[in-house]
């Protein structure tokens, strides 16, 4: 399996609260969240909302805990407002993100995305023209030399309801962009939810994933999404997605996969559901003693 050393686990807070659907865990205190994050035995984290804006008491927080930040999300707009704009508020998350000592920036473009629209995520999701793509590419080298200014590296996000969903979509930001300017996050999640196998992903562009989002899919709740024509948050709400081990992705293949290419870097369970109905501590014990089942560490 892995080698020593090679992969850091850690846990999102959107378990606990959800920066989409504030309502979800709204009553979940940032303590609350880092605190039962350790508990379950993760060692790092993505930054939430709830999380201190400042450096100093952010650091505190975790060192407490023994915990570290991992990454956190950037929004990127690149194919619908101008460079400039995406690039100001990239530095200051960049700058950020450095102070904490992470190495990567989660990028998604948001450009024309329906992630938080009232729309059929199945039925409605964007397709960028030329132009677009184009547009995307160079925007995001940019912010990769943006990102190498501080040592650190940026790694795009695919996601669902987004330009780049598809095996395909990514395959072709993969050849418009420089391997070394542009990374890839890999989301078991979102490819096996968009129908692709996570595992074509994984074996195409291993060399350039370096940053890992462990999501699982209850297959009857994406089914309905699909026949009932439902939003992605609606889909969030009644409980599409859930920790690795509780729905229906086989993560033994994507494990030894990842660990026979040789991955090196942060797999971070990621797992936005209503914590009203899915305990974020008892889940988190799930996913990290699933983990150490299949994975072995
Ligand atoms: O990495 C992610 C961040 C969330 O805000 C997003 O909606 C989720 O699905 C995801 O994969
Ligand atoms: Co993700």
């Amino acid at each position: 399996m892995f080698k020593d050393n090679a992969v850091k686990l850690g846990i999102c807070p959107i378990g606990w609260t959800n920066d989409d659907i504030p309502e979800l865990g709204k009553e979940n205190t940032f303590e609350q969240c880092v605190s039962e994050m350790a508990l379950a035995g993760f060692q790092g984290t993505e930054v939430g909302n709830k999380y201190p804006k400042d450096t100093k008491d952010l650091k505190k927080a975790l060192e407490l805990r023994q915990m570290e930040v991992a990454s956190a999300w950037f929004s990127s707009f690149l194919t619908t407002r101008p460079y400039e704009e995406t690039e100001m508020a990239f530095i200051d998350h960049r700058d950020f993100l450095h102070e904490m000592g992470a190495k990567v920036i989660v990028v998604s473009e948001q450009g024309h995305s329906i992630q938080k629209e009232d729309v059929p995520l199945f039925e409605d999701k964007p397709h960028f023209s030329e132009q677009e793509w184009d547009l995307l590419a160079k925007g995001l080298e940019r912010l990769g030399d943006r990102a190498q200014d501080k040592g650190m590296e940026i790694v795009f996000h695919h996601h669902m309801g987004t330009g780049v969903q598809t095996k395909e979509e990514i395959d072709k930001l993969m050849q418009m962009t420089d391997e070394n300017k542009v990374s890839l996050l890999f989301d078991t999640g979102h490819l096996y939810l968009s129908g692709e196998d996570p595992l074509d992903v994984l074996k195409l562009h291993l060399p350039r994933i370096k940053h890992v989002h462990l999501k699982d899919v209850r297959d009857p709740v994406a089914e309905q999404v699909r026949n009932e024509n439902l939003t992605f948050l609606d889909g969030v709400r009644r409980g599409m997605f859930t920790v690795p081990g509780n729905g229906d992705i086989d993560f033994s293949s994507v494990f030894e996969t990842l660990a026979h290419l040789d991955y090196r870097g942060w797999m971070l369970v990621e797992a936005e559901q209503d914590p009203a109905k899915a305990n974020p501590l008892e889940y988190a014990i799930i996913a990290r003693n699933y983990i150490r089942e299949k994975a072995g560490v």
